[in-house]
């Protein structure tokens, strides 16, 4: 049986999302990602060529665009404005290029979300035409207004951009899946392939990475288990887990019947 992530009428036959950036080079790139299975490959438009820059190595040439889904990203804007324009620059270099990833940062230590920016950001491009998924807060109801301004997916935080340090509330994830209408993925801070099952348990749509992969000793290693941990997470959601039985034990096996059991 099929069961594919659908983004804004699109389907995808991985849930796994994974970003370009921190590895040796584009052919570390490239061969971490083709490992990973992701079919929707995020590049931060402010940081890598595309095209931008004529004369240097141009990481489409590395991840055919016939293969990949490319998600532009605002990495490094810290203002609408900057945000806006950003993916404006993308549109014309990708070709009319809609599907796009919305982050506003709010501050450099953190790299948590401005949220009023991303709102606004977000209007704005909707408005625009463009297809948003954006980065924001655990925050149920920042997710909400981002739904009703109508980006087509939410991507709350686990932690921190680049921190590995896995998912920090799981509660307010499951609050958030379960008033969403559009697919919710978990966005940063994975640090290991259990991290992903967990948010893939939790009935994420999808995980979104890059450090853990690109930072990995072995990335190509890495991606591999990623690949697994989201199906694998995903399966496990799926399959519904067992009630959990807290502080009472349940043998495994029938008690009646046993033998050499006095009746
Ligand atoms: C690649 C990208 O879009 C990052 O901004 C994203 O948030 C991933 O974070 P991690 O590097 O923590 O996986």
């Amino acid at each position: 049986m099929t069961d594919t992530l659908t983004i804004a009428g699109k389907s995808f036959d991985s849930r796994l999302l994974v970003g370009t950036g921190k590895y040796r080079d584009f052919e570390q790139t490239r061969e971490a990602i083709e490992a990973s299975g992701a079919r929707i490959v995020t590049v931060a438009i402010r940081r890598t060529n595309i095209g931008q820059q004529a004369g240097e190595p141009n990481l489409l040439d590395y991840l055919p665009p016939d293969r990949y889904t490319l998600l532009p990203n605002t990495a490094g804007c810290y203002s609408a404005d900057e945000a806006v324009r950003t993916l404006r620059l993308a549109r014309e270099l990708l070709d009319d290029h809609r599907l796009v990833k919305l982050e506003v940062l709010g501050d450099p230590h953190t790299l948590f979300p401005n949220m009023p920016e991303t709102l606004a950001a977000a209007r704005t491009l909707v408005a625009e035409g463009f297809e948003v998924m954006v980065y924001c807060t655990d925050d149920p109801v920042q997710a909400r207004m981002l739904e009703d301004i109508g980006c087509v997916a939410v991507m709350p935080l686990a932690s921190l951009i680049g921190s590995g340090m896995g998912i920090l509330n799981p509660w307010n994830l499951r609050l958030i899946i379960e008033q969403a209408k559009v697919p919710v993925l978990v966005d940063a801070g994975v640090g290991t392939a259990s991290d992903a099952t967990i948010a893939m348990e939790l009935g994420c749509d999808g995980v979104l990475m890059n450090t853990a992969i690109a930072g990995a000793q072995d990335p190509v290693l890495m991606a591999q288990a990623m690949r697994l941990a989201v199906q694998s997470g995903r399966a496990a959601f799926r399959a519904g887990r067992m009630p959990p039985k807290h502080y009472s034990a349940s043998p495994s096996s029938p008690t009646a019947g046993l033998i050499g059991k006095a009746a």
